[in-house]
Parts: structure tokens; sequence; C-alpha cells
């Protein structure tokens, strides 16, 4: 067993077996869940000989945003379930190893909070049925200093996690936590369908959200180049290819299969500002080599999700700058031991067989 599954099994004794199961699904029957794991282990490399590698660097920008490690904190709900201080937690161990986090719509922890653990940050919107509320968390999350939005797209309706207990099901403090400190907007005076998913949005919500908050928009949970060519037509920055770490459409092809249609879709393309459209990547990611993998099929970064959650559960910050931590070093290992000293020098040439 991995050190990542070990790290689990720790987290699964320290969590009620309801908020692991929640953390832990995937959709229907799991294949996605699965597939994407054994996706991002399928292509092999080809290493390149004689190159000084003395010195590595993980360094890279994201959105123009320096970070030293290409490895970044996905957005995932419920946080403050794996540890109180939630996201702010989480925040605070990403800075420690110069990484960027996703914070969710579904966060527990006040922006201000968040802000304050010293990592970049970019807030995942969730269109919700009442667009005013949305609106409203877009407004106050980019006056607090979140750098970008990610507008997250395939989740028209939530995925079927078969046997396991949605969270605003759970009869525990969490809920009530949510309700009463969701931002100090109290949900309870708004319709109890206000806070789900819109499942109606198109292409002009981008342009919405960018003139609402003034930031660039990266759309996650797109697996198709047309659909990746369209967000950046309407003015996306980029998008992140997933799927939504298997939890949404079962069978869905898996993000690192998806990942090189999507890249070549976008090679030519610029966001509204100009600058090249990017292409990011989650959904299975569990080792540096997962990662070097990634940017060799065209990912400027990568974003992992349970892996964080276990980190947070365990250790709070210091467990999640260990994972962020331990994956950025077996990446720079894999950099060293394939004669790509720099992310820019990590490309499809390393692969032997970048089609499968
Ligand atoms: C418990 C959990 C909650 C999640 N909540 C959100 C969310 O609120 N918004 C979102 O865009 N994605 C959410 N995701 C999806 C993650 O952002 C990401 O796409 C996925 O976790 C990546 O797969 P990985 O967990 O295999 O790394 C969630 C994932 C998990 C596991
Ligand atoms: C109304 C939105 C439900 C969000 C579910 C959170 C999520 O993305 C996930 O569990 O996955």
């Amino acid at each position: 067993m991995g050190w990542l599954e070990q790290l689990e099994q720790q987290a699964a004794a320290r969590l009620p077996d309801y908020v692991h199961d929640y953390f832990r699904c995937g959709a229907g029957t799991e294949t996605t869940l699965r597939e994407d794991l054994a996706a991002w282990a399928r292509p092999r490399l080809r290493p390149r000989v004689l190159r000084d590698v003395s010195r590595i660097s993980t360094a890279t920008t994201v959105l123009g945003t320096p970070v030293d490690t290409p490895v970044l904190a996905a957005p995932t709900a419920q946080q403050v379930a794996a540890h109180p201080g939630g996201e702010a937690e989480t925040a605070k161990g990403a800075a420690a190893v110069g990484s960027l986090v996703g914070v969710s719509t579904n966060t527990g922890v006040r922006f201000a909070d968040i802000a304050a653990g010293g990592a970049p940050w970019w807030y995942q919107v969730y269109v919700m049925r009442d667009r005013g509320l949305t609106a409203e968390l877009v407004r106050r999350a980019s006056a607090a200093g979140a750098g970008a939005l990610l507008l997250t797209v395939d989740l028209p309706v939530v995925g079927r996690r078969e046997g396991v207990a949605d969270p605003t099901s759970w009869a525990d403090e969490s809920r009530a936590n949510r309700r009463a400190n969701f931002h100090g907007i109290d949900l309870t005076a708004l319709p109890a369908d206000a806070t789900a998913t819109a499942p109606d949005i198109g292409p002009d919500t981008i342009g919405w959200l960018r003139e609402l908050s003034g930031l660039p928009v990266l759309v996650k949970g797109v697996l198709r180049g047309d659909d990746a060519r369209r967000c950046v037509a309407a003015g996306a920055a980029g998008v992140v290819v997933s799927t939504h770490g298997g939890r949404q459409l079962d069978r869905s092809v898996p993000a690192a299969r998806a990942l090189p249609e999507v890249a070549a879709a976008l090679a030519e393309e610029r966001g509204p500002d100009g600058a090249p459209a990017e292409t990011y990547v989650d959904s299975g990611l569990r080792r540096g080599e997962d990662v070097l993998v990634a940017l060799a099929l065209g990912a400027r970064a990568v974003f992992v999700g349970r892996p964080v959650l276990w980190g947070l559960a365990t250790g709070g910050s210091g467990g999640v700058a260990d994972v962020l931590g331990r994956l950025t070093a077996e990446l720079a290992g894999a950099m060293a031991l394939t004669g790509a000293p720099t992310c820019a020098e990590i490309g499809p040439d390393l692969l032997f067989d970048p089609g499968t």
C-alpha cells in the first residue's frame, strides 16, 4: 500500500463513516472513479538522458500567478467536516509549499479567513437557481482577494452517488453550520431550492461572471475539444478537464484520456486578454508521475481533491502541506529521471504512447 492509501486509511479512522463515504465516493458503479486512477498509469515514458538535472524547478505560473508547484488543491465541498478550520487550514498548508487553493461554493469558512491563510485562491462557482445569491457570493469572493473564478459546469444535477448521504441531509452540526455561517447570509430565509445548481446555464454565463467580478474565468468539468473552444470563444481564460473525480457522469471518458483532445483544441486559442488559453486537469492524480504525464499531455497544472482532504483530516494545514509537498517532490524526482529540469521542458516527446 502506498503512502496516500495509508493516509486515506488514517483519515477514514478519524472521520464519521458518512463523511468518509461522501469524500471517497464516485457516481453509479464507480467505473469512472476507477478508470480515472488507472488511466494516469497507462502512458509509458521516454526518458531523456545526458541532460543536466542538477537543479530541478517545479515552479510555474497559473493565469500569470507564480506558484512553486503545478500541484494545486481542488475545490471540495464540506471541508469543515474534515477539519474545523476547513479551507482556512487548506490555504495555510498550500501557502507553506507555494501552491494555490480552489475554494468551493460550498465552503463553510469566511473568505477573509481563507485569504489570511496566505495562498493564492480561486473561487469555484456553482451558478445556483438564485442568481442574486450567486452574484453576491462572487462579488464577496472577488472583494476578498480571489484571483480567478472556476465555473463548474458538470453538475447541472448531482450525480447518483449510491448509498451515500447528501451533506444537506446530514443531521449534524455541519448542516447547521452551513445555514448559520454561509458568509453571514441567512439561507433559511430563502426557498429550499435556492442553492440548488441551475440546470439551464449557457456560455453567456462566462461573460456574466467576468463582468460581475473583473476576474478571469476557467470552466471546470470540460471533457471535449469542441466544448473547450466554445468556452474560450465566450470569454474563458481556459478550462479544467475533469470528471469531477468520477462523482458525476459514471462511464464518462477518464480525464487523462480526454486531456489530449482538449489541449489540442486550445493550443492556438487565446483568452480575452490575448494570453494563450490554459488547460488544467484533475481527477485521479495520485503520484508525481501522474502529474508529469498530465503536463506532458498539455496541462499547465493539475488539481488534487481527495488527497488534500485526507491530509486535512489527519493533520490540518500540516497534513495538506505534506500531501502537496510529497506529490511535488515525487514530480521533481520524475523530472530528474526524464531529463526535464523545468515544467516548460516537460513535453509530449516524453510519452512513448501519447495517444493512449
Ligand atoms: C468530497 C468532494 C467534494 C467536491 N466538491 C466540489 C465542489 O464543491 N465544487 C467543484 O467544482 N468540485 C467539487 N469536487 C470535485 C473536485 O473539485 C475535483 O474535480 C475532484 O475531486 C478531482 O478528483 P480527485 O479527488 O480524484 O483528485 C468535489 C470532490 C470531492 C471528492
Ligand atoms: C448544490 C450543489 C451540490 C454540490 C455538491 C458538491 C460537489 O461538487 C460534490 O460533492 O462533488
